[in-house]
């Protein structure tokens, strides 16, 4: 049966507690293995598909991170939306720890990454000026707001490289450059989403100030954590009423159609092991 919302939760979101009726599904891909298996289940009424970003017991960096592999999952279980949950650092005084934010920008600082499905024969590129699905992240804002969060709706995301956190003349051009948040993760799943037609839209959690802000210490992982555990309830609480909603709620967005425009190559000499690599992802382009 196809599951048609994923959930993908970062640091401090390793499980959601309210699923019922769990399986582990492990899924291979031609990519390579995801983070870890992904947890199907129904919460409140709802069939969705788990994934904890960084693997059971937080092992894999965000350098690590098999992004194709992740999403290509999510793909083959049929899903259409997709919420990310993940922890930030603020890069402005009116975004505090405890605060979500629901970006609409990303900057990538991030090196050697690999972004995209495109490739081994076929080239494409998709339209990313507005990364985020906008109806997608309405949905997520109007939950948090349900759920009493104090929530900002729209802010450009740094997606820096780490695993180490940013040195203070980098938190400072990050903010001169008018950035709202920092991580390590979002950029590379938002482009992959699009090009998998999947709607991506984040949670953000804020935990700390980075380290630009004078009245506050440099970030450490204990502040991060500290302060994801104050929020986990509220995130969770969060997701499963994005989730109610996007059960009754038709896509009416692009984002189902986002390669419709992008791909340059002639499907015909596209090779038969990318056609087939690709299959879920584009295969209703490559005839
Ligand atoms: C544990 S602090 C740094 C870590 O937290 C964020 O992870 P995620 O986006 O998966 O919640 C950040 O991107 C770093 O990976
Ligand atoms: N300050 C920060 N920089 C990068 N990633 C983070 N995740 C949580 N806080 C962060």
């Amino acid at each position: 049966m196809s599951i048609q919302i994923g959930i993908i939760g970062g640091s401090g979101l390793y499980d959601m507690a309210e699923l019922t009726d769990r399986h582990e599904l492990t899924i291979d891909t031609p990519f390579g293995p995801p983070s870890g298996p992904y947890v199907t289940g129904t919460l409140g009424g709802t069939r969705v598909a788990f994934l904890a970003r960084h693997g059971i017991g937080h092992r894999i960096t965000p350098s690590e991170l098999n992004f194709r592999a992740n999403i290509y999952g999510f793909k083959t279980l049929g899903v259409e939306r997709l919420l990310s949950a993940s922890a930030v650092g603020s890069l402005r005084e009116d975004l505090a720890p405890l605060d979500l934010v629901i970006p609409d920008q990303f900057i990538d600082r991030t090196r050697g990454r690999v972004g995209t499905f495109f490739g081994d024969g076929i080239v494409g590129h998709i339209a990313f000026a507005d990364p985020v699905c906008g109806d997608l992240a309405q949905v997520a804002y109007d939950a948090a707001v349900t759920a009493g969060a104090t929530v900002h709706k729209g802010g450009t995301y740094v997606c820096m490289e780490g695993p180490a956190f940013s040195t203070r003349a980098e938190s400072h051009l990050y903010r001169a450059w008018g950035a709202h948040i920092i991580g390590m993760t979002n950029l590379q799943e938002a482009k992959l989403a699009r090009e998998a037609e999947i709607c991506y839209a984040t949670i953000a959690l804020v935990t700390d100030y980075d380290c630009w802000h004078p009245d506050h210490d440099h970030v450490t992982v204990e502040m991060v954590i500290n302060t994801l555990h104050q929020n986990a309830r509220t995130a969770q609480r969060v997701i499963a009423g994005a989730v109610s909603v996007l059960a009754t709620a038709p896509r009416t967005c692009g984002c189902g159609q986002a390669l419709a425009t992008a791909i340059i190559t002639r499907p015909e000499i596209v090779p038969e092991g990318t056609r087939r690599a690709l299959a879920p992802i584009m295969g209703k382009y490559l005839g």
